[in-house]
């Protein structure tokens, strides 16, 4: 790893946003997954939530373009767990689903610890999921087609998160602990990379406060060459 892709990532890191993620209930169509995931990654989500039918885990790369690197997704069988799962991580559930009982997505406080659950590409999000939220929310559609694409609505609600956050300063300053940053760092980019390192006996840096590398020169030029 270069100093230079070092500093990028680091960068990356700053910006990313531990309390705020996405569920998706049953979405199973490969290219709409990597859709959400490449768009969560571009607003700093950290860690997202899958729910599948069945036996159905399937993740294309594909169009996440590299996102799914740095994007940690966690499985479930039921959207329960799942939402049980962010409970515990003190985060309201905002589910997506148009009814006349959904208000406006825009009237949603965002800011606050925050998942947003995406529903199934046909059948929507489940009556489960639905009783188990804090809020019901719907994007505004006045046009002829009665839904929007999935990955679509999932980059509206979190373009929405994210200019919340964006105005109340949320951007400002890491909020992911020093060993996760660590992890990341070295394991999420290249894992082929960090077996290359390990395998050579070259340890992970220590981090300090800001996140930056406390190691001499020795460690870099071992670590440039240790591929
Ligand atoms: C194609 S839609 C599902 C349509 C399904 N027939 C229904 O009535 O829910 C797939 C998912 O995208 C999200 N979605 C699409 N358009 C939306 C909108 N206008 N407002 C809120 N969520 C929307 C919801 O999460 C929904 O479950």
């Amino acid at each position: 790893m270069s100093p230079e892709r070092f500093k990028r990532i680091n960068e990356m890191l700053n910006l990313r946003q531990p309390d705020l993620t996405v569920v998706m209930e049953n979405v199973h169509k490969s290219h709409n997954v990597s859709a959400v995931i490449r768009t969560a990654d571009a607003v700093g989500v950290h860690k997202m939530h899958a729910v599948w039918e069945s036996s159905k885990r399937k993740m294309s790369a594909g169009l996440a373009l590299g996102s799914q690197n740095w994007v940690g997704v966690s499985h479930y069988d039921q959207v329960a767990d799942a939402i049980k799962a962010v409970r515990q991580q003190g985060m309201q559930v905002v589910v997506t689903n148009l009814s006349e009982q959904a208000i406006d997505f825009r009237d949603v406080d965002y800011t606050q610890p925050t998942a947003i659950l995406m529903g199934q590409e046909k059948h929507g999000v489940t009556e489960e999921a639905l009783a188990l939220a804090d809020h019901q929310v719907m994007i505004p559609m006045v046009g002829m087609a009665q839904s929007l694409n999935v990955s679509v609505a999932a980059a509206v609600m979190l373009y929405e998160a994210q200019r919340q956050r964006q105005a109340a300063g949320r951007y400002g300053h890491n909020q992911l602990d020093i060993a996760e940053r660590q992890r990341i760092l070295f394991e999420g980019g290249h894992p082929i990379y960090a077996k290359a390192c390990r395998r050579k006996g070259i340890d992970y840096p220590e981090l300090d406060e800001a996140g930056q590398i406390v190691a001499g020169d020795d460690w870099w030029q071992a670590m440039r060459t240790a591929k």
